[in-house]
């Protein structure tokens, strides 16, 4: 299987794995990427089984929008019992390195929410440390040369992705070459600069479940 079909693969499996939990009043969270989206695809097929959906990103709600699946706002719901979403890199904890879409913030606002985080991955997105994948971190416009500064003293090399902006109306850093031997560790301390609005370890907040497309099959990981 190529790498497309891996990613249909285990969006089809992350339906299969809430299906039975689903019912009139079910609020699915749902996240962002190629990932992402064949999940939504396959979610798609059984639309009558739960209320709707609410989305990491405007991207993600106009696809479940064309899909006619409802989506609502975070504020007007009172919990979920699944988040759905990507990851850039993943390792054997299920602490992840998010964000290549832009859409962290809101993905990590919507994972918090919800009781149950299942990462759909392609077997390219595990890794024995993360950091090869350079590091999102989202920031205040004004504060983005004060945080380069600060990350630079972290060891890492921050590089404005020029042209992005968030659905929150961020910039991003990608830090590139950092070795992340501690993720909670330095999830906290990013997140200590002022001007971030956050980044893009999800270690404090992980996946408790990892569907993994592989030649052999989707495997199922848990935290
Ligand atoms: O964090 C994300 C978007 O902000 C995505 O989950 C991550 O980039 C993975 O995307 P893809 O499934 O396209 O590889």
């Amino acid at each position: 299987m190529n790498q497309d079909e891996l990613k249909q693969a285990v969006g089809q499996a992350a339906v299969d794995y809430i299906k039975p939990h689903l019912d009139d009043d079910s609020i699915v969270g749902v996240g962002t990427g190629s990932t992402a989206n064949c999940f939504i695809d396959a979610l798609a097929n059984i639309k009558h089984l739960f209320d709707g959906a609410v989305a990491s990103s405007e991207a993600s709600a106009e696809r479940l929008k064309s899909h006619g699946i409802p989506v609502f706002d975070l504020n007007g719901v009172s919990g979920m019992d699944f988040y759905i979403d990507g990851a850039d890199e993943i390792n054997e904890r299920l602490e992840m390195i998010k964000g290549g879409g832009a859409a962290l913030t809101r993905e990590k606002i919507v994972a918090a929410v919800a009781k149950k985080f299942v990462c759909v991955a392609d077997e390219s997105k595990l890794v024995p440390m993360l950091g090869t994948f350079p590091l999102p971190v989202e920031v205040i416009p004004m504060a983005r040369s004060h945080v380069a500064r600060e990350l630079v003293k972290l060891g890492g090399d921050p590089v404005w992705r020029e042209g992005v902006v968030t659905d929150n109306g961020g910039e991003i850093l990608d830090v590139h070459n950092l070795r992340i031997a501690s993720p909670m560790e330095l999830e906290s301390s990013i997140n200590q600069i002022t001007g971030v609005i956050t980044n893009g370890l999800f270690a404090q907040r992980g996946a408790d479940v990892l569907l993994l497309g592989t030649q052999e099959g989707v495997k199922t990981l848990k935290a």
